[in-house]
């Protein structure tokens, strides 16, 4: 499944070793200001939530329309989405949005990884994937500092929440960040402008870089931040967040104030409900969960030198760092021939090399031991299976029947050593396609993913280009190549977002090798 095996990358992988376009970086340290100097007072790890709040909160939850649908970045010059963090955050977000990976999907990550990064022990809100984005603007109505209290309690209730929802997930929210003299001028007044905060920012709690429970202790003891500057400020009509904490008469604020275990687990579960608050047609996946030892960039390819031809099979096991001594352990991947008999098993071991495969994110550390082992073509390979060892407690996660492992295609697959893209945007796809002697091959097509920008919107469009590739020769191996070239637009940002399927017919069948990247 491409759409769990991205975004439990994206979730996974966030620094170092396989993390791509590295997202962490944007939010470290969680001060962090990604898209211009740091002296402007702002900070993306808020943005980010901000961005997704603004993009929920016009959902008509009854009518099944609007939430998480990155409609946002078709609303950015309306009055209510104030302030450079929806340009700011979209734009950083394109170059990840992919054939599988939603713009939208990409904001409910960027909140994941917000409170995930910025909060310890880490917060972690569940993440969902399958979202779909907006093709145009969608309805108004995000509260705004003058909104009166009926009318802000009313698009919450439109939006699924009620009023005690509705208080919490705003100090939730209000755990992180700043308003900003330079976009809340009638908020935050001129004195919050120093050379050091050029853009007035003033913070909600005296952690703005935390995701913790000090908003709300602040605010019922008034002390530091005194709940912010929604709070505090003279101009009355745009103290909102002091209308919306004492609609109850502060009850949902003093049960929030509880503990931080309850707390925490208040805004887990309420950021959860934000972000799957989508458009009915929507089918939202599963929880997407990290995945303890994950076959990564496995590919076969087809090589040819003097001694003939073979197939490479590369690939990296990655392990996560709740395993004990990782460095130790032995990773082995065995598998099986094109005919599935178990009574030919083959091996070879992934080798972690501590100077380069390490990876961290939110769920800790990542370790990647790589292989690169070659295949008999006339043998090919039909099932794998991975195996870790740990010599010092002797456990292992041995799994016998390989044919319970990971399936794996040799009959058609992208050659990548013969694949290329450039930035003119010249691309060329070659494919290996098997067939025994009793089958024809027809058919052999490659279709491109790859992102065009749009008009109105940081967010890019994927368009797709399918072309069919002809015969270059026919091996005694069985293999025969195919390949085509063709011109994709020139000046694609990241040429990772470039995705290719190949295909193939193969008597009645259709054979695919999907979801490749011609540029790691
Ligand atoms: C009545 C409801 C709300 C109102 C009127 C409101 C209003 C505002 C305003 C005026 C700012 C300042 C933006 C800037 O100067 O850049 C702000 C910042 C922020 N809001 Fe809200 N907000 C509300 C609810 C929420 C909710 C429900 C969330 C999240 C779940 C949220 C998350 C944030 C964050 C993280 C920031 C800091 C952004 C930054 O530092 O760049 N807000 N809000």
């Amino acid at each position: 499944d491409h759409l769990y095996d991205e975004l439990e990358h994206l979730l996974v992988d966030q620094q170092g070793f396989n993390s791509g376009a590295n997202m962490k970086r944007a939010i470290e340290p969680c001060t962090n200001y990604v898209n211009g100097p740091q002296t402007l007072g702002r900070t993306t790890a808020a943005q980010w939530l901000r961005v997704a709040f603004h993009d929920f909160s016009t959902a008509d939850v009854a009518a099944g329309t609007g939430g998480l649908d990155a409609s946002i970045g078709w609303e950015t010059e309306r009055e209510e989405n104030d302030g450079s963090a929806f340009n700011d955050t979209l734009s950083f977000f394109a170059p990840f949005v992919n054939r599988h990976v939603s713009m939208a999907d990409m904001i409910a990550l960027g909140v994941i990884t917000s409170i995930g990064s910025c909060s310890s022990p880490s917060i972690h809100v569940p993440l969902r994937g399958g979202r779909i984005d907006a093709t145009e603007g969608g309805a108004f109505g995000v509260p705004a500092p003058e909104t009166d209290i009926q009318t802000t309690l009313d698009q919450f209730e439109q939006a699924g929440f009620n009023q005690q929802d509705s208080i919490a997930l705003t100090a939730c929210g209000h755990t992180l960040g700043s308003v900003h003299h330079a976009g809340f001028p009638q908020v935050v007044g001129p004195e919050a402008v120093t050379p050091n905060n050029t853009g007035g920012g003033e913070h909600f709690d005296s952690t703005l870089d935390v995701f913790d429970i000090l908003v709300v202790n602040e605010y019922l003891e008034g002390t530091g931040k005194r709940g912010g500057p929604l709070v505090t400020t003279d101009n009355v009509t745009v103290r909102s967040d002091l209308r919306l904490y004492e609609s109850d008469n502060n009850a949902t604020m003093r049960g929030l104030s509880d503990s931080t275990e309850h707390f925490v687990s208040r805004c887990i579960s309420l950021m959860a409900r934000m972000l799957d608050t989508v458009p009915s047609s929507t089918v939202l996946s599963d929880v997407i969960s990290p995945v303890d030892v994950k076959p990564v960039n496995v590919s076969l390819d087809l090589m040819e030198d003097e001694s003939g031809q073979h197939i490479l099979f590369s690939g990296s096991i990655r392990v996560m760092s709740r395993r004990t001594s990782v460095i130790d352990l032995v990773v082995r991947i065995s598998w099986l021939d094109r005919t599935g008999r178990s009574s030919s098993v083959f091996v070879t071991e992934a080798k972690y090399d501590a100077a380069v495969q390490k990876g961290s994110g939110m769920f800790g550390d990542t370790f990647f031991h790589a292989f690169n082992t070659t295949i008999d073509p006339s043998l090919g390979i039909s099932f794998f299976n991975v195996t870790v060892n740990d010599p010092t407690t002797n456990q292992s996660d041995v799994s016998a029947d390989i044919v319970s492992g990971y399936p794996i295609e040799d009959r058609v697959f992208l050659m990548k050593s013969r694949s290329t893209v450039d930035d003119e945007g010249n691309a060329g796809v070659t494919a290996a396609v098997f067939s025994s002697s009793s089958q024809t091959i027809r058919n052999v097509s490659a279709t491109f993913s790859f992102p065009t920008p749009q008009i109105g919107t940081m967010s890019p469009n994927i368009s797709t280009l399918s072309l069919q590739l002809t015969s270059l020769k026919s091996t005694d191996s069985g293999y025969a190549v195919f390949n085509a070239s063709t011109q994709l637009p020139s000046g694609i940002p990241n040429a990772y977002q470039i995705t290719v399927d190949v295909a193939a017919s193969l008597g009645d069948e259709e054979i695919t090798d999907t979801f490749r990247r011609i540029k790691s």
